[in-house]
């Protein structure tokens, strides 16, 4: 079986990039990339790479290769699905918020709108694939309305696979043209194959993991909550560290140069965003009490309560050094976005963080390479100031076009996202701008503390006992 047509439903941070890289890595076959957001097709559309709706390094690059040659973005859901031999499902499964399981379990909704699409549209043999992160045993309920639709139509017929996606964000690209692994779960050995074969255009044999349907949905959540649970751990640790006069980055090496733990994702901050980890995490917490594992779902949640808690000691402890207030204080904010290189602000930590400073009656300056001040208002719920009223005690926020205005005037300094940017400052230069006494937060710990110490600011670094 070999595959000619595919088509992705659900153009956005997942769906876009990897269907981009499918395009760009198999001139022979047709990707057709559908979403019901038309403002967003656009987008993808647009002549302009760099106003592409999702911002990664290298991506223009690969939708200009592959745009209009085999790759094609669209609203016309149905008829691509008729047309296509492999259908994609990679639309939003964000956290329910009411209802069974408000909280915790995925919203499957569209989802389940996708499988009805495909039930209703497809012709022929289509295997159905799911790319969106899942609860386990999601296929399950995907194949009941195919194999309704197909009672209904015998000349049609269904396989379902899971092919969950680990990309990072910011990193995507890179991520997807050189994957650890590629994972199959399916029961159909000839469709597994047949999704195999699209990407041994270049992934290694050897990096092409096939497993059987619910191993492959339940490791995208078990990878993600691992994930989790070591940044959560380290963060645990750089409280510690404070308190003890070690420093976190010292034990991170220490324990990272152990084989068995291995160096990556041990740094501490001001605890993981993203729209995935909590998301994915809960949703695990959700299936074990689901299943009647509740000490299994009590040690995944303590890996969430943990960095909520971090988010939280962060602002807290910068009211505390700021003489127990921040009411009409000017802070500087330096970055928005849950991580960098990217424009994405889910669950970003500056979100919690100016929220509880917001609380607290202080004026953030917030500056951000990508993030948009429209975006901030939303998930700030709240519009920028256009002039702070400081004798008010409420709360107020402003966009700050570059590092030097957002520090003008201010008490302090929070470095929440490491933007490249903020790595080499000229913090003497800042210094100067500055209400003194002025303090440097550094949740990132990107900044050199000679410089800032030398520029005159008292410092405070994530995890540093020494300071
Ligand atoms: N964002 C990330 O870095 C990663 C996300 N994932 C998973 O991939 C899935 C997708 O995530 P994102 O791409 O970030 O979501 P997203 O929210 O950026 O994009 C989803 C798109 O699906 C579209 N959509 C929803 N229902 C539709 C329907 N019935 N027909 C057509 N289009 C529809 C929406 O309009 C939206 O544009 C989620 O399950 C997520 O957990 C997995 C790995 C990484
Ligand atoms: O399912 C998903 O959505 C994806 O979730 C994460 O990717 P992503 O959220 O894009 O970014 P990460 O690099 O994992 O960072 C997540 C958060 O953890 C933080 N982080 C990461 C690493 C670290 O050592 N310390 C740390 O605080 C980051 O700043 C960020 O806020 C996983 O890394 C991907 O494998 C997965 O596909």
């Amino acid at each position: 079986m070999t595959i000619q047509r595919i088509c992705c439903i659900g153009a956005g941070y997942v769906g876009g990039p990897t269907m981009a890289v499918i395009a760009d890595r198999c001139p022979e076959i047709e990707v057709t990339v559908v979403d019901i957001n038309q403002a967003r097709i656009d987008a993808w559309n647009d002549a302009d790479l760099s106003r592409l709706p999702v911002y990664e390094p290298g991506l223009d690059a690969v939708v200009g290769r592959a745009r209009g040659r085999n790759l094609t973005f669209s609203t016309a859901v149905e008829a691509t699905v008729a047309s296509a031999d492999m259908v994609f499902i990679s639309v939003n499964t964000p956290t329910k918020t009411k209802g069974l399981g408000a909280g915790q379990a995925s919203d499957l909704r569209w989802v389940e709108a996708c499988a009805r699409t495909v039930a209703k549209a497809a012709t022929g043999h289509t295997i159905v694939v799911e790319k969106s992160t899942l609860p386990v045993r999601t296929a399950a309920a995907i194949k009941t309305i195919l194999e309704a639709a197909q009672e209904d139509d015998q000349q049609r017929c269904f396989s379902v696979l899971s092919n969950p996606e680990f990309l990072a964000e910011g990193t995507a690209i890179r991520d997807l043209e050189a994957p650890d692994r590629v994972l199959i779960g399916g029961e159909d050995a000839a469709s597994i194959e047949a999704l195999a074969a699209v990407y041994s255009h270049w992934v290694d044999e050897a990096k092409i993991l096939r497993t059987n349907l619910w191993s492959s949905e339940l490791s995208k959540l078990t990878a993600n909550a691992f994930l989790a649970q070591r940044i959560s751990s380290i963060n645990s640790v750089a409280a510690l560290c404070e308190a003890t006069g070690a420093d976190v980055r010292e034990v991170a090496r220490a324990i990272g140069t152990d084989s068995r733990i291995g160096p990556k994702f041990l740094n501490a901050g001001p605890g993981f965003g993203g729209s995935c980890f909590q998301k994915d995490i809960l949703n695990l917490v959700y299936l074990c009490r689901h299943f009647g594992l509740p000490e299994v779902a009590d040690y995944w949640e303590s890996v969430v309560a943990l960095n909520t808690w971090q988010q939280h000691r962060i602002a807290q402890l910068v009211v505390q050094k700021l003489f127990g207030t921040v009411t009409g204080k000017r802070l500087a904010i330096f970055g928005f976005a849950f991580k960098a290189d990217t424009n994405d602000t889910r669950e970003a930590p500056a979100i919690r963080i100016c929220g509880d400073l917001l609380e607290e009656g202080a004026q953030l300056a917030i500056h951000d390479p990508k993030v948009e001040p429209a975006q901030m208002a939303r998930d700030l719920k709240q519009e920028a100031a256009a002039a702070a009223d400081v004798l008010s005690g409420t709360g107020s926020w402003a966009l700050a076009e570059s590092v030097e205005e957002a520090v003008s005037g201010a008490d302090a300094v929070l470095i929440l996202t490491e933007w490249n940017v903020y790595r080499n400052l000229n913090w003497a230069e800042l210094a100067g701008r500055m209400r003194k006494p002025a303090w440097l937060f550094d949740a990132r710990a990107v900044a050199d503390p000679a410089v800032v110490r030398a520029a005159g600011l008292t410092l405070w670094r994530v995890g540093d006992g020494e300071d």
